[in-house]
């Protein structure tokens, strides 16, 4: 790891406070997925060291919270600055684990960071509030509480940010976390432990645990200490995790996936929408929930955008993301394997396909390629296809699109373009999704309530809503109070 700062590089798990193998001395490999070499190995703790955890997290608790808020922020502050200075390792790092091209890796750590700072000054707002009491002589309010220790697991697509946006919540909530990363992905989240110690921020408020996700998420879940789950990932592993935590009652917040719809009207610009189209479904290539997974054109300019988002695709480089490429490998070579089912289920269908003829550069890559004429019995309609497989369809009317885009079990994002106020109106409240961001590719960012409906998930992250996660609301009746009035 050629690092400016080498102790970024962990290959340990952190729990209160020291660096920790596992006891039995388990550990898996780390690979590079864009040219397959081993770059290390993360620990594997086992089931005991997991609730050790759990034990440190809920150890750390009452002084955690007793913190004033306002050094808490500074703590996040300090954090916030730290991920700054050492973005350029932060970002190598990324894109040695993750694969995703160096300057996206940049972003990652701006984006990551601002969710620090974003809570930090959030959370001087938790504001409770007074009742107007029903109750003579009394006095009736509400004040918000940390919930107590969150178990946070995030998935390998954007191994910093999907963690500063829970963590970042709960710690200036005042609740310790423990996060488990994917292990595909570890080293962006022990870096942040690195980070959050030098930060100040005590030992066992912020721990990291690597280890066999099903061992973990069974003791994290099942223990009653761990009083949220926060999770980001596969639809699949949410619900699992749903069960898991039901013994005990927890908050949960969950971030799905999501099956993007991207809508065309006739009154844009093809060449402009198909630029933008080609933007939202390839980034991180296309391993992001927001992915512009279905991309539906009404009919008059079908067929100019559909050769003009070729022309865009085509233009994509393809290579190891420290190269600078736009397009870097899949996480591994299961992901190649599904890209490839979906193209030959789409073909078989009846869909044309473009794009993918250029030789790819290694096994772990997928060269871009769109399926035209997309119908729902189609895989690549109705999955996520984390890959950079786009589909196109046609359709003639706002109705009709509505009931294309919203036939779907995901609910997170949607894509609307036109320049008609009163056709925006009508699709953005047509559309069953937490999200819609009309003519803009980008919509997310700290100040935002980021989250989906239907099986994309609960809850919201970022935005004021994010810290709301973490906190309770207490309410108190002060009764018999000498001057009590009603207000
Ligand atoms: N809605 C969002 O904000 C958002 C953001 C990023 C990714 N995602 C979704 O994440 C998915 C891709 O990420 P992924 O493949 O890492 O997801 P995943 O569900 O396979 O894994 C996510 C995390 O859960 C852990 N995990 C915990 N218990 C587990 C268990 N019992 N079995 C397996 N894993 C367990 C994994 O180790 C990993 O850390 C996509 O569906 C994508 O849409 C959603
Ligand atoms: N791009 C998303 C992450 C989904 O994979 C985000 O901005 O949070």
């Amino acid at each position: 790891m050629k690092l400016n700062d080498p102790r970024l590089f962990r290959q340990y798990a952190y729990v209160d406070g020291k660096w920790t193998h596992g006891t039995e001395g388990r550990e898996e490999a780390v690979i590079d997925p864009a040219t397959q070499e081993t770059i290390g190995h993360c620990a594997l703790l086992e089931a005991a060291q997991i609730t050790e955890a759990v034990t440190a997290a809920e150890n750390a608790f009452a002084a955690w919270r007793a913190v004033n808020v306002h050094e808490r922020a500074e703590k996040l502050h300090a954090w916030y600055r730290l991920l700054h200075e050492h973005k350029e390792d932060l970002a190598y790092l990324m894109t040695r684990e993750q694969g995703k091209p160096l300057n996206d890796g940049r972003g990652e750590v701006d984006y990551g960071a601002s969710f620090i700072q974003w809570f930090a000054e959030e959370a001087k707002r938790a504001y409770g509030m007074t009742i107007p009491s029903h109750i003579p002589n009394a006095a009736l309010g509400t004040i918000k509480e940390p919930v107590g220790v969150a178990a946070m697991f995030t998935p390998w697509n954007f191994p910093l940010a999907m963690i500063t946006r829970k963590a970042g919540a709960a710690l200036a909530a005042g609740c310790p976390v423990i996060v488990k990363p994917a292990n595909e992905t570890p080293y962006s989240a022990l870096a942040l432990a690195e980070l959050a110690e030098r930060a100040g921020i005590p030992a066992g408020v912020f721990n990291v645990v690597t280890g066999d996700p099903a061992t973990v998420s069974e003791v994290l879940c099942s223990d009653s200490r761990i009083r949220n789950i926060s999770f980001t990932g596969s639809t699949r592993v949410g619900k699992l995790l749903m069960r898991q935590s039901s013994s005990s009652v927890k908050r949960m917040s969950l971030e799905l996936g999501g099956n993007a719809p991207f809508i065309v009207c006739d009154d844009m610009d093809p060449d402009a929408a198909a630029k933008e189209a080609v933007a939202a479904k390839f980034q991180t290539a296309g391993q992001d929930c927001l992915a512009a997974n279905r991309i539906f054109v009404q009919r008059g300019i079908y067929d100019d955008f559909v050769a003009r988002f070729v022309a865009h695709m085509e233009a994509l480089t393809v290579g190891n993301g420290l190269e600078n490429n736009d397009i870097g490998p899949l996480i591994h070579k299961r992901a190649v394997e599904s890209a490839n089912g979906i193209v030959e289920d789409g073909i078989n269908k009846g869909a044309r396909r473009f794009g993918g003829e250029r030789k790819a550069p290694g096994e772990n890559f997928f060269v871009p390629t769109v399926l035209v004429d997309i119908t729902p019995e189609m895989r690549v309609f109705r999955e996520e296809t984390f890959s950079p497989v786009a589909g196109i369809g046609v359709f003639d009317s706002d109705d009709e699109v509505i009931q294309l885009a919203n036939d779907t079990e995901y609910g997170l994002a949607a894509y609307v373009y036109t320049n008609d106020l009163r056709r925006t109106w009508k699709l953005m409240r047509g559309l069953e999704y937490g999200m819609v961001s009309v003519n803009s590719v980008k919509m997310t960012g700290a100040p935002i309530p980021f989250g989906g409906i239907k099986q994309s998930g609960l809850g919201r992250e970022g935005g004021a809503q994010g810290l709301e996660e973490y906190l309770d609301t207490k309410y108190y009746c002060l009764g018999n109070m000498p001057s009590a009035s009603s207000s």
